[in-house]
């Protein structure tokens, strides 16, 4: 059984670029590529490391905080953002995404005073999307609508599962009816614009009590919803449990049945699928992760948070990865001492943009077409980086995969099957842009030698940041 495309969704992470634009009625539209303007916007994603208690399942960066410490994390929060914010040559922020980590347990001041420092540093239109990811609890739900007099106009509702059962075993600190009070608020609030989070492949599930389990949240849902197949993440209690034999967890086969009919059970009820793991009906997708797909710039603040942007003073032209601290103590004396938190930063090179741009770009529906490829490889198009191979024609032949005028994409078959055929498809692209390399620079280098190490090192990077999709 070939490994479900689910799996890798949360692993394989965003990149950020300049080449697109953003009109102010929040809809976002590929444009005429004009670099220097679309050089200076870019989402921002902030990182609120709290949590009330550890879920069985969960490895994301989050800690249990015994004391509170809002005052000082607020401030730390505002002075990173608005150092990134000078140090990149960002002058519009397109999106803003408050994940965790619970940042459903911040004061909505916090969430005021973060939003003010982007406007006061940066352009952040009306209409831009502010999503706030919530915990639903009651505390949780108690403050939504003073998240929205805060600036958020958007929820991302953790509902995980509807059985109280489940979410004992998976250690949520909610009732399935506290999460089915807090989607109905959000929808009040913020109507169109709310989406939850659930996750299958959950210890003793079945593809019938799933079936019937998203029939019920469909009932109750807005536009948006994402599927997540859960993880078993090395580290985690459930991993322990699983491995020790206490809890099974369905088989990759059960899974991948659980997949397919959720898809085709949210298709029935009017709801798109636009990528891996997302699910919008009313064009509600989620501004902000399309920005990751696409590959647009964007900047990370908090502990652990992760951003992809040019930053001044190298020329104006390379892209860096960058990591900030994951310890929040850690993280809040570099800020208090140089003004961030940046732990790791590495210049992406052409080939591994490109990558990125590939990886992340496969994963939406639509997939890539020839004018986004160009945006970031205009020497070489689509058909000439994987017209040729022999491996790549497989998978177009097996109609897994499509390459026509609209450009590369998977089919819906090919969808489930991503990551099994995204080694042809990073190794082939290695091999096209190392001899673009040797051609450009004639140099009589063997091929042999030139051959895709880089493969493991963009797996590995994309491995260590964690982000949705
Ligand atoms: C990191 S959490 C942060 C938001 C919030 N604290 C919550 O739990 O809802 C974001 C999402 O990641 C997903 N997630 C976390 N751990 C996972 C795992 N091991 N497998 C699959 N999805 C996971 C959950 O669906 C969750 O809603
Ligand atoms: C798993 S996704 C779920 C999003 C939700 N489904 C939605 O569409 O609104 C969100 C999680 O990914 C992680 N994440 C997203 N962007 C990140 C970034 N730039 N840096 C670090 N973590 C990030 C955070 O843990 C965040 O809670
Ligand atoms: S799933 Fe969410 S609430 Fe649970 S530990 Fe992870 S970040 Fe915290």
């Amino acid at each position: 059984m070939i490994r479900h495309a689910c799996l890798t969704v949360r692993r394989v992470l965003s990149v950020g670029l300049r080449c697109f634009s953003h009109v102010s009625t929040g809809e976002i539209i590929e444009d005429e590529f004009e670099w220097t303007h679309l050089s200076r916007q870019a989402s921002l994603y902030v990182h609120w490391p709290y949590c009330l208690r550890r879920c069985s399942y969960c490895n994301f960066n989050k800690y249990i905080s015994r004391q509170s410490n809002e005052h000082i994390m607020t401030e730390c929060l505002q002075k990173e953002t608005e150092s990134l914010l000078q140090l990149s040559q960002v002058s519009s922020i397109t999106s803003v995404f408050f994940g965790g980590g619970t940042p459903s347990l911040a004061h909505p001041s916090t969430i005021a005073a973060v939003l003010e420092t982007v406007s006061r540093q940066a352009n952040l239109s009306d209409q831009a999307e502010v999503t706030l990811e919530v915990n639903p609890t009651p505390v949780g739900m108690s403050k939504l609508e003073d998240y929205c007099r805060a600036g958020v106009n958007r929820f991302s509702i953790g509902v995980q599962s509807l059985q109280d059962e489940d979410l004992k075993i998976l250690g949520r600190d909610h009732s399935s009816h506290q999460a089915l009070q807090t989607i109905e608020e959000a929808r009040r609030l913020c109507p169109g614009r709310v989406s939850v989070d659930v996750m299958f492949g959950r210890p003793k599930q079945s593809v019938e009590s799933w079936e019937d389990e998203l029939s019920e949240l469909l009932r109750v849902c807005d536009d948006h919803v994402s599927l997540y197949q859960l993880t078993l993440e090395r580290g985690t209690q459930l991993f322990k449990q699983v491995q020790g034999g206490q809890v099974t967890v369905p088989a990759e086969d059960v899974t991948a049945e659980m997949y397919q009919c959720a898809r085709r059970t949210l298709d029935q009820h009017g709801f798109l699928q636009y990528e891996v793991s997302n699910f919008a009906r009313h064009n509600a997708v989620s501004h902000h992760n399309m920005s990751y797909w696409k590959g647009r710039q964007y900047i990370g603040v908090g502990p652990g948070a992760h951003g992809r942007f040019v930053p001044l003073g190298d020329g104006g032209v390379t892209r860096e990865a960058r990591t900030q601290t994951l310890e929040p103590d850690v993280w809040i004396r570099e800020v208090q001492q140089r003004g961030h938190g940046t732990r790791r930063k590495i210049q992406l090179s052409h080939l591994e943009l490109l990558e990125e741009v590939l990886v992340m770009g496969m994963r939406m529906s639509e997939g890539i077409s020839h004018k986004h490829w160009e945006l970031f490889s205009p020497q070489l198009g689509l058909r000439e980086v994987f017209g040729t191979s022999t491996e790549v024609q497989e998978l177009l032949q097996s109609g897994r995969l499509i390459l026509d005028d609209r450009g590369l994409r998977c089919s819906w078959d090919g969808l489930d099957l991503l990551d099994s055929m995204l080694p042809a498809l990073l190794v082939e692209l290695e091999r096209q842009i190392c001899q673009q390399l040797q051609k450009d620079c004639h140099v009589d280098t063997n091929k042999e030698d030139l051959q895709p190490t880089m493969t493991g090192m963009l797996i590995k990077r994309m491995a260590s940041e964690k982000a949705c999709s």
